[in-house]
């Protein structure tokens, strides 16, 4: 895999994308439907899903592709592939929150290795380098070449002073109890992938998710969380969480700087 070309490629498709998503967010009105899962989806995860897909199938002719809006005619299965979510956070997006992103990443081995967070709405542009380490991009962004960017690296974390952040639309008593179980300092609430962009930049120390999500919504965050020095564990066993599981499921999980101390469940 040449990985410049595939982290200029994604990050290029990312920027478009997010532009399709924009315009369709500042536009007067938007329909929303219900996908099968129950899930809502706008005409803007459709375009930001087929602008991406085209352009990977094209400079990657080769490689599995696996993207949120086409998983029911997924038939190929292996643990290298690209994957990809069009629109994270599409709650947030038919609310206007701002806190939803464009996630593209590579797997290899089971293993998210490469990947760009972009959140449109917040101008924040997260990736992985070609060499791995994480950066963050500081805008206005150029789709032909990258700005001014900036290593991204996890907190130094204090276990008796922790940041905490969890899903904004998806939070319940468990979630409340687990994190009731450490030191902590602050909490914060966010949408999205954007919870393991906060824990790559230092800005949160820990991210328990216990509850659904899929693949795509995880692989890309997880892959800047790592480049990052981050980690991301099962919460059942604390093993490193891998991908290309049946169905593309996850288990619920905790994302963390290495210098938290986890807590059983
Ligand atoms: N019951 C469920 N089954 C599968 N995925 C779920 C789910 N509930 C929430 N999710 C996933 O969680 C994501 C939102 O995460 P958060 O709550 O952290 O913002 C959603 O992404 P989409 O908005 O792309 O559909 C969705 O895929
Ligand atoms: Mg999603």
């Amino acid at each position: 895999m040449d990985y410049t070309a595939l982290v200029d490629t994604m990050r290029r498709l990312a920027l478009e994308a997010g532009d399709v998503i924009m315009e369709i967010y500042n536009s007067d009105d938007f329909d929303v439907k219900v996908k099968s899962d129950e899930s809502p989806v706008t005409a803007a995860d459709e375009a930001a899903d087929a602008l991406i897909s085209a352009g990977l199938r094209a400079a990657f002719p080769d490689v599995m592709l696996v993207t949120e809006e086409q998983a029911a005619s997924h038939t190929q299965s292996g643990d290298t592939f690209l994957i990809v979510d069009p629109l994270d956070g599409t709650k947030e997006f038919i609310h206007r929150r701002g806190d939803f992103t464009v996630n593209i990443a590579l797997v290899e081995n089971g293993v998210p290795t490469r990947g760009v967070v972009y959140a449109p709405a917040r101008n924040r542009l997260f990736y992985t380098t070609a060499d791995g380490q994480s950066v963050e991009e500081t805008g206005p962004f150029d789709k032909a070449a990258p700005g001014a960017t900036s290593p991204i690296s996890v907190a130094d974390s204090d276990n008796a002073a922790l940041m905490v952040v969890a899903s904004k639309s998806h939070r319940d008593q468990a979630t409340d109890d687990y994190i009731n179980k450490y030191a902590v300092k602050d909490m914060k609430s966010a949408g999205s992938s954007l919870k393991f962009c906060l824990v790559a930049t230092g800005e949160a120390d820990i991210y328990p998710r216990l509850g659904r999500t899929m693949e795509w919504d995880t692989a890309a965050g997880h892959a800047v969380l790592a480049g990052a020095g981050g980690e991301v564990v099962r919460f059942d066993d604390l093993t490193p969480l891998r991908y290309g599981k049946d169905t593309y499921a996850n288990p619920f999980f905790i994302a963390h700087a290495p210098g938290v101390t986890l807590q059983e469940s």
